[in-house]
């Protein structure tokens, strides 16, 4: 497991990092969402090194993240840098060499990377013949040929079209599943909600909230139910305890309007309003809508 804890960073009187901690947990995928500026690239390049802490620290498997522990890791930096006038395959096998891979290994790795995303058939051409989304999957290939323990990739998903993400997805979903996990960071929310295991939100250089994706959508959303039902659903707007969010003829959306949720004061109110549907007629559907990641990141920052 990877280990942040509590590090700080400054850049002059600018404070970038505030005593920033959180988990990187075996076999799972990590989102790490902020927006511009938050700290993201901060925090990553401390992780790798590449930056010093002010204060605090970075362990892997309880010890000091030493060169040796480094060499173990994969990066994607954000700037990327990959040689535009060199072959594709001959570069990742490059990569591979400077991760100490045997030429052997390194070439064998390669190819089956550049099968995995669907690169195969461009091994041997320059990477600036590559179109734009073509050349980050080669970058991915490059953070990944050294099969590596832990890896680290800068917004992995930018400039990639919706089948380019699915093939990077599997490939980095199989890395976590093989148990290496995976710290990505992206502006786009829906494909952190498709991704990640765990979520760390960041924001000013602090984190606001991390942990299970599922157990924050929990925490931070507002708890919802869509209700449909076999007549019209006015009637809903007139029952005390709740708001009515939206309503379509027989199909309205419902919350609580107390914060402390639709058992405030130990009462089921969702219970109520069922049954209360339930004596009206027929009851078609009564679902808890799960919050989007977009809620849960604009009530955590
Ligand atoms: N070398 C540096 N010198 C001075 N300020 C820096 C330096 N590196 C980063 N910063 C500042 O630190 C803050 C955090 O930057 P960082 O790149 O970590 O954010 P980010 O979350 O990765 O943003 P983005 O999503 O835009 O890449 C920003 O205000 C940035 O201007």
């Amino acid at each position: 497991m990877l280990k942040v804890n509590g590090v700080s960073r400054s850049f002059g009187d600018h404070r970038v990092l505030d005593s920033v901690s959180f988990d990187v947990k075996p076999g799972r995928m990590t989102g790490f969402l902020g927006a511009n500026g938050a700290g993201k690239t901060t925090t990553m390049r401390i992780i790798l090194g590449v930056l010093k802490a002010d204060a605090g620290s970075v362990t892997w498997h309880g010890q000091p993240v030493t060169q040796a522990v480094r060499q173990r890791f994969g990066y994607m930096p954000e700037e990327r840098g990959l040689y535009p006038k060199m072959k594709v395959a001959d570069q990742i096998q490059w990569f591979g060499r400077l991760h100490g891979m045997s030429q052997a290994k390194a070439a064998a790795s390669t190819e089956r990377l550049l099968d995995e995303l669907d690169l195969g058939t461009r091994a041997n051409d320059k990477l600036e013949a590559l179109s734009l989304g073509n050349q980050q999957r080669a970058q991915i290939a490059a953070s990944l040929v050294h099969d590596p323990d832990l890896l680290i990739l800068d917004e992995p998903f930018s400039g990639l079209d919706p089948i380019a993400v699915d093939t990077v997805l599997r490939v980095l979903r199989q890395r976590a599943a093989d148990g290496s996990p995976v710290l990505f960071s992206s502006h786009q929310l829906s494909v952190v909600e498709q991704l990640c295991d765990d979520l760390v939100i960041i924001s000013g250089g602090e984190i606001r909230a991390s942990g299970e994706r599922d157990e924050l959508k929990q925490r931070y959303g507002t708890p919802r139910y869509e209700l449909v039902v076999g007549s019209d659903a006015g009637w809903l707007r007139d029952v005390p305890g709740i708001k009515v969010t939206s309503v379509d003829g027989p199909k309205a959306v419902i919350e609580p309007a107390s914060a402390e949720g639709f058992r405030a004061g130990g009462e089921a109110l969702d219970q109520r309003i069922l049954q209360e549907a339930m004596r009206r007629g027929e009851v078609r559907a009564f679902t808890p809508v799960v919050p989007s990641l977009n809620e849960i990141f604009k009530e955590a920052i």
